[in-house]
């Protein structure tokens, strides 16, 4: 069953087009949403959590219509992102006061053990929490209602090593019941070799895939050879190829296929996410 199912969306900015993206997020798998910067993964996550309406397109997060039953959908969620909602005058404690009531199964000592364990003072004030705090906060409000499916944007970028392994940790905890499931935005692909089930990438407003991991990683290859290897056939193969004096380097999807176009006159080496990042942002534009 999917937690989250997208199909066709498409959201027109006057400079950026999130483009008939369709994607299927599995239950009870984490699974990384990454891709180069201002490609469209916030929209994305932004039109998922109703926070941005869609051009055209349906949404479906743990089988109910968004926005339709946004309410309800909500009750299930829980939604980590640093452009959050709080008010900025108020402390940690009175925003609790306000946020609490809306959940059906707020668990209060939940809450307070979290804010111990991330080291919140319930009466320091939103405004002048740190990035890092503010996500923590936020972590500490969509752990404490039992949510089902945790919806985070960026939620390791404004943290430390130390907590960074802590939440990594605490996502995996959740994970712990079955039905729970997690996606996460983040440009720290050190940190879904870690823990994601499956990827999700997006480049220029569309989604390139959306697979397993491990398929991921078996699947791209980095190629490194003479440059004399090269011309415009065989660079058609590559997402992206660095060149230098020495030779080449370059990124290919298929690597079966680019081991019997290659045989022995090139080295192959495993793709990281990273790699497929990098090569798939710079494109044919990829030069030394
Ligand atoms: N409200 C808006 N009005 C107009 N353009 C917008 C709006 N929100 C986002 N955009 C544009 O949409 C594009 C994608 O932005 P988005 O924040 O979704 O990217 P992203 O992949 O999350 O980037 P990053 O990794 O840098 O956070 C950008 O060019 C951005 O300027």
């Amino acid at each position: 069953m999917n937690a989250i199912e997208l199909r066709n969306l498409t959201k027109i900015y006057p400079q950026f087009t999130v483009n008939n993206v369709s994607l299927d997020v599995k239950r009870g798998y984490i699974t990384g949403l990454i891709g180069p910067n201002g490609v469209g993964k916030s929209t994305l996550i932004k039109m998922m959590l109703g926070m941005v309406r869609p051009d055209t397109g349906s949404i479906k997060i743990l089988g109910c219509d968004m926005p339709r039953q946004e309410i309800d959908i909500k009750q299930r969620v829980g939604i980590v992102s640093d452009d959050c909602f709080y008010y900025e005058d108020v402390s940690i404690r009175d925003m609790k006061r306000i946020i609490a009531p809306f959940y059906k199964k707020w668990n209060e000592q939940k809450f307070n053990s979290y804010l111990e364990q991330f080291e919140l003072s319930p009466k320091k004030k939103i405004g002048q929490l740190s990035k890092g705090m503010k996500i923590k906060f936020a972590l500490a409000v969509a752990l404490s209602h039992e949510a089902e499916l945790l919806i985070m944007d960026e939620p390791t970028s404004g943290l430390d090593p130390v907590f960074r392994r802590e939440l990594l940790d605490l996502l995996a905890e959740m994970m712990q019941d079955e039905r729970n499931t997690i996606i996460f935005s983040t440009h720290i692909t050190t940190d879904l070799d870690r823990i994601a089930d499956y990827i999700s990438f997006v480049n220029r407003g569309q989604l390139v895939f959306s697979e397993a991991k491990d398929e991921v990683l078996d699947r791209y290859a980095i190629v490194k050879g003479d440059r004399q290897l090269l011309d415009s056939d065989i660079r058609k193969k590559f997402t992206g190829v660095r060149e230098t004096a020495f030779g080449f380097e370059g990124l290919v999807e298929n690597r079966h296929e680019a081991e019997q176009l290659f045989g022995n006159y090139a080295v192959f080496e495993k793709a990281s996410l990273e790699d497929i990042i990098y090569y798939n942002a710079k494109g044919g534009r990829a030069h030394a």
